[in-house]
Protein backbone atom coordinates (compact mmCIF):
# COMPACT_ATOMS: atom_id res chain seq x y z
CA UNK A 1 0.00 0.00 0.00
CA UNK A 2 1.38 3.33 -0.66
CA UNK A 3 0.18 6.45 0.97
CA UNK A 4 -0.34 9.37 -0.98
CA UNK A 5 -0.58 12.97 0.55
CA UNK A 6 -2.87 16.02 -1.78
CA UNK A 7 -4.68 15.13 -4.68
CA UNK A 8 -3.78 17.60 -6.79
CA UNK A 9 -1.73 17.60 -10.01
CA UNK A 10 0.63 15.20 -8.87
CA UNK A 11 -0.93 13.85 -6.24
CA UNK A 12 -3.84 12.60 -8.94
CA UNK A 13 -1.04 11.59 -11.39
CA UNK A 14 0.53 9.45 -9.21
CA UNK A 15 -2.39 7.33 -7.47
CA UNK A 16 -3.33 6.61 -11.62
CA UNK A 17 -0.42 5.25 -12.05
CA UNK A 18 0.39 3.16 -8.60
CA UNK A 19 -3.59 1.97 -8.88
CA UNK A 20 -2.89 0.44 -12.32
CA UNK A 21 -0.06 -1.25 -11.66
CA UNK A 22 -2.17 -3.29 -9.14
CA UNK A 23 -0.75 -1.22 -6.01
CA UNK A 24 -3.66 0.23 -3.31
CA UNK A 25 -3.35 3.71 -2.59
CA UNK A 26 -4.48 5.40 -0.09
CA UNK A 27 -5.10 8.91 -1.27
CA UNK A 28 -5.64 11.19 1.27
CA UNK A 29 -6.95 14.73 0.28
CA UNK A 30 -7.64 18.26 3.37
CA UNK A 31 -9.80 19.45 1.29
CA UNK A 32 -13.31 20.46 1.80
CA UNK A 33 -12.74 20.32 5.39
CA UNK A 34 -9.46 22.47 5.09
CA UNK A 35 -9.12 24.70 2.91
CA UNK A 36 -6.05 26.61 1.07
CA UNK A 37 -5.81 30.14 0.45
CA UNK A 38 -6.64 29.74 -3.33
CA UNK A 39 -8.20 26.18 -4.28
CA UNK A 40 -11.99 26.62 -4.60
CA UNK A 41 -13.65 23.27 -4.92
CA UNK A 42 -13.32 20.08 -3.39
CA UNK A 43 -12.45 18.03 -6.86
CA UNK A 44 -9.28 16.97 -7.63
CA UNK A 45 -6.18 18.46 -9.88
CA UNK A 46 -7.98 21.87 -9.50
CA UNK A 47 -6.14 24.50 -11.76
CA UNK A 48 -5.70 27.32 -9.38
CA UNK A 49 -4.58 30.29 -12.16
CA UNK A 50 -4.69 29.61 -15.47
CA UNK A 51 -6.16 27.14 -17.20
CA UNK A 52 -3.78 26.45 -19.96
CA UNK A 53 -0.95 23.58 -20.22
CA UNK A 54 0.83 25.75 -22.37
CA UNK A 55 2.49 24.82 -26.08
CA UNK A 56 1.12 21.48 -27.61
CA UNK A 57 3.93 22.03 -29.77
CA UNK A 58 6.13 19.12 -29.66
CA UNK A 59 9.26 21.02 -30.87
CA UNK A 60 8.92 23.28 -27.10
CA UNK A 61 9.89 22.15 -23.98
CA UNK A 62 6.68 21.71 -22.35
CA UNK A 63 5.41 20.03 -25.84
CA UNK A 64 8.27 17.91 -25.47
CA UNK A 65 7.34 16.77 -21.77
CA UNK A 66 3.88 16.27 -22.53
CA UNK A 67 4.50 13.27 -25.16
CA UNK A 68 7.05 11.61 -22.71
CA UNK A 69 4.10 11.76 -20.24
CA UNK A 70 2.03 10.52 -22.67
CA UNK A 71 4.30 7.34 -23.46
CA UNK A 72 4.96 6.41 -19.40
CA UNK A 73 0.63 6.40 -19.07
CA UNK A 74 -0.72 10.08 -17.74
CA UNK A 75 -4.41 10.84 -16.33
CA UNK A 76 -3.41 14.01 -16.51
CA UNK A 77 -3.07 14.44 -20.27
CA UNK A 78 -5.83 11.97 -20.87
CA UNK A 79 -8.45 14.50 -19.00
CA UNK A 80 -6.72 17.93 -20.52
CA UNK A 81 -7.47 16.33 -23.98
CA UNK A 82 -10.90 15.14 -22.83
CA UNK A 83 -11.48 18.77 -21.89
CA UNK A 84 -9.68 20.57 -24.15
CA UNK A 85 -11.26 24.27 -25.47
CA UNK A 86 -10.00 26.05 -28.34
CA UNK A 87 -6.33 27.86 -27.65
CA UNK A 88 -4.23 28.51 -30.82
CA UNK A 89 -1.49 25.80 -30.41
CA UNK A 90 -1.56 25.56 -26.85
CA UNK A 91 -3.81 23.07 -24.52
CA UNK A 92 -6.27 24.79 -22.37
CA UNK A 93 -8.93 22.93 -20.54
CA UNK A 94 -12.50 23.69 -19.13
CA UNK A 95 -11.24 23.70 -15.42
CA UNK A 96 -13.86 22.24 -13.97
CA UNK A 97 -14.51 19.37 -16.79
CA UNK A 98 -11.13 19.14 -16.13
CA UNK A 99 -11.02 18.42 -12.76
CA UNK A 100 -14.23 16.27 -12.75
CA UNK A 101 -12.79 13.66 -15.14
CA UNK A 102 -9.88 13.49 -12.73
CA UNK A 103 -12.17 12.88 -9.55
CA UNK A 104 -14.76 10.15 -11.58
CA UNK A 105 -12.01 8.46 -12.29
CA UNK A 106 -10.05 8.58 -9.26
CA UNK A 107 -12.54 8.25 -6.98
CA UNK A 108 -13.87 4.92 -9.13
CA UNK A 109 -10.47 3.07 -9.33
CA UNK A 110 -11.01 -0.25 -7.30
CA UNK A 111 -7.65 0.35 -6.11
CA UNK A 112 -7.60 3.79 -4.88
CA UNK A 113 -9.31 4.45 -1.34
CA UNK A 114 -9.86 8.44 -0.92
CA UNK A 115 -9.61 9.57 2.84
CA UNK A 116 -10.55 13.01 3.41
CA UNK A 117 -8.53 14.28 5.67
CA UNK A 118 -5.30 16.35 6.42
CA UNK A 119 -2.66 14.73 6.98
CA UNK A 120 -0.06 16.18 9.49
CA UNK A 121 2.65 13.61 10.59
CA UNK A 122 4.49 11.55 7.99
CA UNK A 123 6.14 7.82 8.87
CA UNK A 124 9.30 7.54 7.82
CA UNK A 125 9.17 3.46 7.40
CA UNK A 126 5.69 3.07 5.11
CA UNK A 127 5.86 3.75 1.17
CA UNK A 128 4.84 7.44 1.40
CA UNK A 129 4.52 10.21 -1.72
CA UNK A 130 4.16 13.93 -0.24
CA UNK A 131 2.09 15.72 -2.95
CA UNK A 132 1.17 18.37 -0.73
CA UNK A 133 1.66 21.22 -3.32
CA UNK A 134 2.82 24.44 -2.77
CA UNK A 135 0.07 25.73 -0.46
CA UNK A 136 0.74 22.84 1.45
CA UNK A 137 -0.71 22.77 5.25
CA UNK A 138 1.48 24.85 8.32
CA UNK A 139 1.98 21.34 10.33
CA UNK A 140 2.33 19.30 6.91
CA UNK A 141 5.10 21.85 5.80
CA UNK A 142 6.45 22.16 9.32
CA UNK A 143 6.90 18.19 9.61
CA UNK A 144 8.31 18.25 5.94
CA UNK A 145 10.86 20.45 7.29
CA UNK A 146 11.34 18.55 10.10
CA UNK A 147 12.07 14.93 8.56
CA UNK A 148 14.17 16.50 5.84
CA UNK A 149 16.11 18.91 8.00
CA UNK A 150 15.35 21.60 5.40
CA UNK A 151 15.36 25.46 6.07
CA UNK A 152 11.67 26.31 4.76
CA UNK A 153 11.74 28.57 1.79
CA UNK A 154 8.87 30.21 -0.44
CA UNK A 155 8.43 32.74 -3.12
CA UNK A 156 5.20 34.16 -4.16
CA UNK A 157 2.92 33.71 -6.88
CA UNK A 158 -0.07 35.58 -8.11
CA UNK A 159 -3.48 34.86 -9.95
CA UNK A 160 -4.70 36.73 -12.80
CA UNK A 161 -8.63 37.81 -12.98
CA UNK A 162 -11.17 36.11 -15.06
CA UNK A 163 -13.23 38.36 -16.72
CA UNK A 164 -17.33 37.46 -17.86
CA UNK A 165 -17.47 36.79 -21.48
CA UNK A 166 -21.00 38.44 -21.49
CA UNK A 167 -19.57 42.10 -20.46
CA UNK A 168 -16.91 42.04 -23.40
CA UNK A 169 -16.93 44.76 -26.08
CA UNK A 170 -16.74 42.95 -28.93
CA UNK A 171 -17.09 45.93 -31.53
CA UNK A 172 -13.42 46.61 -29.87
CA UNK A 173 -12.03 43.18 -28.92
CA UNK A 174 -11.66 40.57 -31.91
CA UNK A 175 -9.98 37.12 -31.84
CA UNK A 176 -6.94 36.28 -33.39
CA UNK A 177 -3.76 33.93 -32.42
CA UNK A 178 -0.64 35.30 -32.69
CA UNK A 179 0.82 34.96 -36.64
CA UNK A 180 -2.72 33.45 -37.45
CA UNK A 181 -1.09 30.26 -35.72
CA UNK A 182 -3.09 27.64 -34.82
CA UNK A 183 -6.57 28.34 -34.18
CA UNK A 184 -7.81 32.29 -33.12
CA UNK A 185 -8.65 31.63 -30.32
CA UNK A 186 -7.59 34.41 -28.33
CA UNK A 187 -9.70 37.85 -28.04
CA UNK A 188 -7.42 40.84 -28.52
CA UNK A 189 -7.95 44.30 -26.75
CA UNK A 190 -6.09 46.53 -29.14
CA UNK A 191 -4.26 50.28 -27.66
CA UNK A 192 -3.04 53.02 -29.12
CA UNK A 193 -0.13 55.10 -27.58
CA UNK A 194 -2.37 57.10 -26.19
CA UNK A 195 -4.80 54.80 -24.36
CA UNK A 196 -1.58 52.79 -23.49
CA UNK A 197 -0.29 55.60 -21.36
CA UNK A 198 -2.67 56.03 -19.97
CA UNK A 199 -3.91 52.78 -18.88
CA UNK A 200 -0.01 52.15 -17.90
CA UNK A 201 0.38 55.18 -15.60
CA UNK A 202 -3.09 53.58 -14.03
CA UNK A 203 -1.24 50.07 -13.68
CA UNK A 204 1.86 51.78 -11.73
CA UNK A 205 0.46 53.88 -9.86
CA UNK A 206 -2.42 51.67 -8.36
CA UNK A 207 -2.91 50.97 -4.69
CA UNK A 208 -1.45 47.41 -4.07
CA UNK A 209 -2.43 44.73 -0.88
CA UNK A 210 -0.29 43.46 1.83
CA UNK A 211 3.11 41.78 1.29
CA UNK A 212 5.57 44.19 1.72
CA UNK A 213 8.82 41.33 0.93
CA UNK A 214 6.98 40.25 -2.10
CA UNK A 215 8.93 42.20 -4.70
CA UNK A 216 12.31 40.56 -3.28
CA UNK A 217 10.93 36.95 -3.73
CA UNK A 218 9.01 37.30 -6.78
CA UNK A 219 9.39 34.19 -9.70
CA UNK A 220 10.49 35.23 -12.78
CA UNK A 221 7.95 33.24 -14.65
CA UNK A 222 4.74 34.49 -12.60
CA UNK A 223 5.51 38.14 -11.84
CA UNK A 224 2.48 40.51 -10.97
CA UNK A 225 1.64 42.93 -13.90
CA UNK A 226 2.65 46.18 -12.07
CA UNK A 227 6.08 45.39 -11.19
CA UNK A 228 6.99 43.83 -14.64
CA UNK A 229 5.44 47.63 -15.43
CA UNK A 230 7.69 49.11 -12.94
CA UNK A 231 10.80 48.19 -14.60
CA UNK A 232 9.90 51.00 -17.48
CA UNK A 233 7.37 52.34 -19.53
CA UNK A 234 8.19 49.51 -22.68
CA UNK A 235 8.81 46.47 -20.53
CA UNK A 236 5.00 45.12 -20.89
CA UNK A 237 5.28 45.98 -24.84
CA UNK A 238 8.28 43.18 -25.01
CA UNK A 239 5.90 40.49 -22.75
CA UNK A 240 2.05 40.19 -22.10
CA UNK A 241 0.81 43.09 -24.42
CA UNK A 242 3.76 42.97 -26.93
CA UNK A 243 1.55 43.64 -30.95
CA UNK A 244 3.31 41.89 -33.24
CA UNK A 245 1.78 38.88 -35.39
CA UNK A 246 -1.73 40.48 -33.67
CA UNK A 247 -2.70 43.24 -36.27
CA UNK A 248 -6.50 42.88 -37.16
CA UNK A 249 -5.90 44.18 -40.55
CA UNK A 250 -2.84 43.70 -42.32
CA UNK A 251 -0.04 46.75 -42.00
CA UNK A 252 -2.39 48.54 -39.07
CA UNK A 253 -0.32 47.49 -35.89
CA UNK A 254 -1.57 48.55 -32.68
CA UNK A 255 0.76 50.14 -29.59
CA UNK A 256 -0.32 47.09 -27.58
CA UNK A 257 -2.09 44.49 -27.50
CA UNK A 258 -3.88 42.60 -24.14
CA UNK A 259 -5.09 39.15 -24.99
CA UNK A 260 -7.60 37.08 -23.31
CA UNK A 261 -8.02 33.26 -22.97
CA UNK A 262 -11.14 31.25 -23.24
CA UNK A 263 -11.28 29.73 -19.45
CA UNK A 264 -13.81 27.10 -19.45
CA UNK A 265 -16.19 24.91 -22.64
CA UNK A 266 -18.86 27.32 -22.51
CA UNK A 267 -16.18 30.29 -23.72
CA UNK A 268 -18.07 32.49 -21.26
CA UNK A 269 -15.09 33.50 -19.06
CA UNK A 270 -11.66 35.00 -20.09
CA UNK A 271 -8.68 35.15 -18.39
CA UNK A 272 -6.29 38.21 -19.03
CA UNK A 273 -2.74 36.59 -20.40
CA UNK A 274 -0.17 37.58 -18.07
CA UNK A 275 -2.16 40.34 -15.81
CA UNK A 276 -1.12 37.60 -12.96
CA UNK A 277 -1.84 40.94 -9.88
CA UNK A 278 -1.51 42.03 -6.88
CA UNK A 279 -3.46 45.24 -7.10
CA UNK A 280 -6.38 45.77 -4.24
CA UNK A 281 -9.42 44.58 -6.34
CA UNK A 282 -11.14 48.09 -6.51
CA UNK A 283 -8.24 49.02 -8.17
CA UNK A 284 -8.17 45.86 -10.62
CA UNK A 285 -11.12 46.65 -11.49
CA UNK A 286 -10.55 50.46 -12.30
CA UNK A 287 -7.04 49.79 -14.19
CA UNK A 288 -8.77 46.45 -16.07
CA UNK A 289 -12.17 48.90 -17.17
CA UNK A 290 -9.05 50.93 -19.22
CA UNK A 291 -8.62 48.60 -21.35
CA UNK A 292 -10.75 48.94 -24.74
CA UNK A 293 -13.23 46.24 -24.96
CA UNK A 294 -13.60 46.07 -21.28
CA UNK A 295 -14.90 48.92 -20.10
CA UNK A 296 -17.97 47.34 -18.89
CA UNK A 297 -16.22 44.00 -17.90
CA UNK A 298 -17.02 42.08 -14.91
CA UNK A 299 -14.83 40.69 -13.23
CA UNK A 300 -15.65 37.02 -11.71
CA UNK A 301 -12.52 36.47 -9.62
CA UNK A 302 -9.68 38.91 -9.07
CA UNK A 303 -6.04 38.69 -9.00
CA UNK A 304 -4.40 37.72 -5.58
CA UNK A 305 -1.18 37.31 -4.57
CA UNK A 306 0.59 34.78 -1.52
CA UNK A 307 3.02 32.58 -0.88
CA UNK A 308 4.07 29.38 -2.53
CA UNK A 309 6.24 26.89 -0.08
CA UNK A 310 8.38 24.50 -1.87
CA UNK A 311 11.77 22.22 -0.69
CA UNK A 312 15.33 23.19 -1.58
CA UNK A 313 15.62 19.42 -2.71
CA UNK A 314 19.36 19.44 -4.00
CA UNK A 315 20.63 16.78 -1.19
CA UNK A 316 17.38 16.23 -0.09
CA UNK A 317 15.81 14.46 -2.89
CA UNK A 318 17.47 11.97 -5.37
CA UNK A 319 16.83 12.08 -9.25
CA UNK A 320 13.72 9.80 -8.95
CA UNK A 321 11.85 12.10 -6.47
CA UNK A 322 12.90 9.64 -3.42
CA UNK A 323 14.00 11.13 -0.36
CA UNK A 324 18.01 10.33 0.21
CA UNK A 325 17.30 10.01 4.22
CA UNK A 326 14.65 7.92 3.89
CA UNK A 327 14.21 5.86 1.07
CA UNK A 328 9.99 4.82 0.85
CA UNK A 329 9.66 8.27 1.68
CA UNK A 330 9.01 10.37 -2.38
CA UNK A 331 8.39 14.10 -2.67
CA UNK A 332 6.25 15.54 -5.86
CA UNK A 333 4.48 18.57 -7.09
CA UNK A 334 5.50 22.29 -6.95
CA UNK A 335 6.26 21.71 -3.69
CA UNK A 336 9.70 19.08 -5.00
CA UNK A 337 11.06 22.12 -6.78
CA UNK A 338 9.43 22.00 -10.36
CA UNK A 339 7.32 24.69 -11.44
CA UNK A 340 4.45 24.46 -13.41
CA UNK A 341 0.71 22.60 -13.92
CA UNK A 342 2.30 19.82 -16.59
CA UNK A 343 5.92 19.54 -14.52
CA UNK A 344 4.02 18.85 -11.14
CA UNK A 345 2.20 16.43 -13.01
CA UNK A 346 5.60 14.99 -14.74
CA UNK A 347 7.18 14.64 -11.38
CA UNK A 348 4.10 12.81 -9.51
CA UNK A 349 4.38 10.51 -12.25
CA UNK A 350 8.26 10.10 -12.06
CA UNK A 351 7.86 9.43 -8.27
CA UNK A 352 4.81 6.74 -8.80
CA UNK A 353 6.73 5.13 -11.45
CA UNK A 354 10.01 4.43 -9.13
CA UNK A 355 8.11 3.94 -6.21
CA UNK A 356 6.52 0.92 -8.34
CA UNK A 357 9.54 -0.65 -8.63
CA UNK A 358 10.87 -0.30 -5.16
CA UNK A 359 7.85 -2.16 -4.08
CA UNK A 360 8.33 -4.40 -6.39
CA UNK A 361 12.30 -5.02 -6.19
CA UNK A 362 13.08 -3.80 -9.29
CA UNK A 363 15.74 -2.33 -10.46
CA UNK A 364 15.76 1.66 -9.69
CA UNK A 365 17.14 3.99 -12.51
CA UNK A 366 16.47 7.81 -12.90
CA UNK A 367 15.05 8.71 -16.62
CA UNK A 368 17.34 9.49 -19.03
CA UNK A 369 18.93 12.79 -18.95
CA UNK A 370 18.00 14.01 -22.24
CA UNK A 371 14.64 13.26 -21.67
CA UNK A 372 12.51 16.31 -20.65
CA UNK A 373 10.96 13.85 -17.73
CA UNK A 374 14.57 13.15 -16.93
CA UNK A 375 16.53 16.54 -17.37
CA UNK A 376 13.73 18.41 -14.57
CA UNK A 377 14.80 15.13 -11.94
CA UNK A 378 18.04 16.04 -12.72
CA UNK A 379 17.79 19.61 -11.54
CA UNK A 380 15.59 19.74 -8.62
CA UNK A 381 18.33 16.71 -7.32
CA UNK A 382 21.56 18.72 -8.58
CA UNK A 383 23.67 21.28 -6.31
CA UNK A 384 22.98 24.78 -7.16
CA UNK A 385 23.78 27.80 -5.13
CA UNK A 386 20.44 29.70 -6.06
CA UNK A 387 18.52 27.00 -6.37
CA UNK A 388 14.74 27.54 -7.81
CA UNK A 389 11.36 26.16 -8.72
CA UNK A 390 12.20 24.93 -12.53
CA UNK A 391 10.22 25.24 -15.49
CA UNK A 392 10.39 22.63 -18.72
CA UNK A 393 12.65 24.18 -20.74
CA UNK A 394 15.28 23.62 -23.29
CA UNK A 395 18.04 24.86 -21.53
CA UNK A 396 18.36 21.77 -18.84
CA UNK A 397 18.70 19.07 -21.46
CA UNK A 398 22.83 18.10 -21.90
CA UNK A 399 24.37 19.88 -24.84
CA UNK A 400 24.00 18.27 -27.91
CA UNK A 401 27.29 17.50 -30.50
CA UNK A 402 28.08 20.09 -33.58
CA UNK A 403 24.72 20.86 -35.24
CA UNK A 404 23.33 23.71 -37.44
CA UNK A 405 21.13 25.59 -35.07
CA UNK A 406 18.04 25.68 -36.89
CA UNK A 407 17.77 21.70 -36.27
CA UNK A 408 18.30 22.46 -32.44
CA UNK A 409 15.20 21.29 -31.51
CA UNK A 410 14.06 18.74 -33.91
CA UNK A 411 17.22 17.00 -32.50
CA UNK A 412 16.59 17.55 -28.52
CA UNK A 413 13.02 15.65 -29.65
CA UNK A 414 14.16 13.04 -31.25
CA UNK A 415 16.89 12.46 -29.13
CA UNK A 416 14.80 12.00 -26.19
CA UNK A 417 12.25 10.06 -27.84
CA UNK A 418 14.65 7.53 -28.60
CA UNK A 419 16.38 7.88 -25.33
CA UNK A 420 13.04 7.29 -23.43
CA UNK A 421 11.88 4.19 -25.97
CA UNK A 422 15.10 2.57 -25.23
CA UNK A 423 14.69 3.29 -21.20
CA UNK A 424 10.93 1.94 -21.23
CA UNK A 425 12.19 -1.18 -22.71
CA UNK A 426 14.61 -1.66 -20.57
CA UNK A 427 12.44 -1.20 -17.38
CA UNK A 428 10.01 -3.73 -18.37
C1 LIG B 1 -1.47 30.94 -6.87
C2 LIG B 1 -0.81 30.01 -7.79
C3 LIG B 1 -1.00 30.16 -9.15
C4 LIG B 1 -0.41 29.28 -10.05
N1 LIG B 1 -0.67 29.43 -11.36
C5 LIG B 1 -0.15 28.54 -12.23
C6 LIG B 1 -0.47 28.65 -13.63
O1 LIG B 1 -1.20 29.53 -14.04
N2 LIG B 1 0.08 27.75 -14.48
C7 LIG B 1 0.89 26.75 -14.05
O2 LIG B 1 1.35 25.94 -14.87
N3 LIG B 1 1.21 26.62 -12.72
C8 LIG B 1 0.71 27.49 -11.82
N4 LIG B 1 1.00 27.38 -10.48
C9 LIG B 1 2.02 26.42 -10.04
C10 LIG B 1 1.62 24.94 -9.92
O3 LIG B 1 1.56 24.38 -11.19
C11 LIG B 1 0.31 24.64 -9.21
O4 LIG B 1 0.43 25.06 -7.88
C12 LIG B 1 -0.03 23.14 -9.21
O5 LIG B 1 -1.33 23.00 -8.71
C13 LIG B 1 0.93 22.30 -8.39
O6 LIG B 1 0.51 20.96 -8.39
P1 LIG B 1 0.71 20.07 -7.09
O7 LIG B 1 0.13 18.73 -7.38
O8 LIG B 1 2.11 20.12 -6.66
O9 LIG B 1 -0.14 20.80 -5.94
P2 LIG B 1 -1.71 21.04 -5.84
O10 LIG B 1 -2.34 20.93 -7.15
O11 LIG B 1 -1.89 22.28 -5.04
O12 LIG B 1 -2.19 19.81 -4.96
C14 LIG B 1 -1.84 19.64 -3.62
C15 LIG B 1 -3.03 19.08 -2.88
O13 LIG B 1 -2.65 18.71 -1.55
C16 LIG B 1 -3.68 19.05 -0.65
N5 LIG B 1 -3.07 19.18 0.68
C17 LIG B 1 -2.24 20.15 1.13
N6 LIG B 1 -1.85 19.87 2.40
C18 LIG B 1 -2.44 18.70 2.75
C19 LIG B 1 -2.44 17.91 3.93
N7 LIG B 1 -1.74 18.25 5.00
N8 LIG B 1 -3.17 16.77 3.95
C20 LIG B 1 -3.92 16.41 2.86
N9 LIG B 1 -3.97 17.13 1.72
C21 LIG B 1 -3.23 18.26 1.66
C22 LIG B 1 -4.23 20.35 -1.24
O14 LIG B 1 -5.54 20.58 -0.80
C23 LIG B 1 -4.17 20.08 -2.74
O15 LIG B 1 -5.33 19.51 -3.25
C24 LIG B 1 0.43 28.24 -9.56
C25 LIG B 1 0.64 28.11 -8.20
C26 LIG B 1 0.03 28.96 -7.32
C27 LIG B 1 0.24 28.76 -5.85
Amino acid sequence: MVKIIGAGLAGSEAAWYLANKGIKVKLYEMRPFVKTDIHQTSDFAELVCSNSLRSNDPLNAVGMLKNEMIQIGSLILEAAYATQVKAGSSLAVDRYGFSEYITNKIRNHENIEVINEEVKEIDKDAYTIVAAGPLASSDLTNEIQSLFGVKKLHFFDAVAPIIDGSTINYDIAYLKSRYDKGEAAYLNCPMTKEQYETFYEALTTAERAGFKDFEVNVFEGCMPVEIMAGRGIETLLYGPLKPVGLEKEPGQRPHAVIQLRQDDAASSLYNIVGFQTNLKWSEQKRVIQLIPGLENASIVRYGVMHKNTYLESPGVLNRMYQSIAHDKVFVAGQISGVEGYVESAASGLSAAFHMERLINQKVLKPFPEDTMIGAMARYIATPNKSFNPINANLGILPELAKHKKKERKMLYKERAEASLASYLSEMI
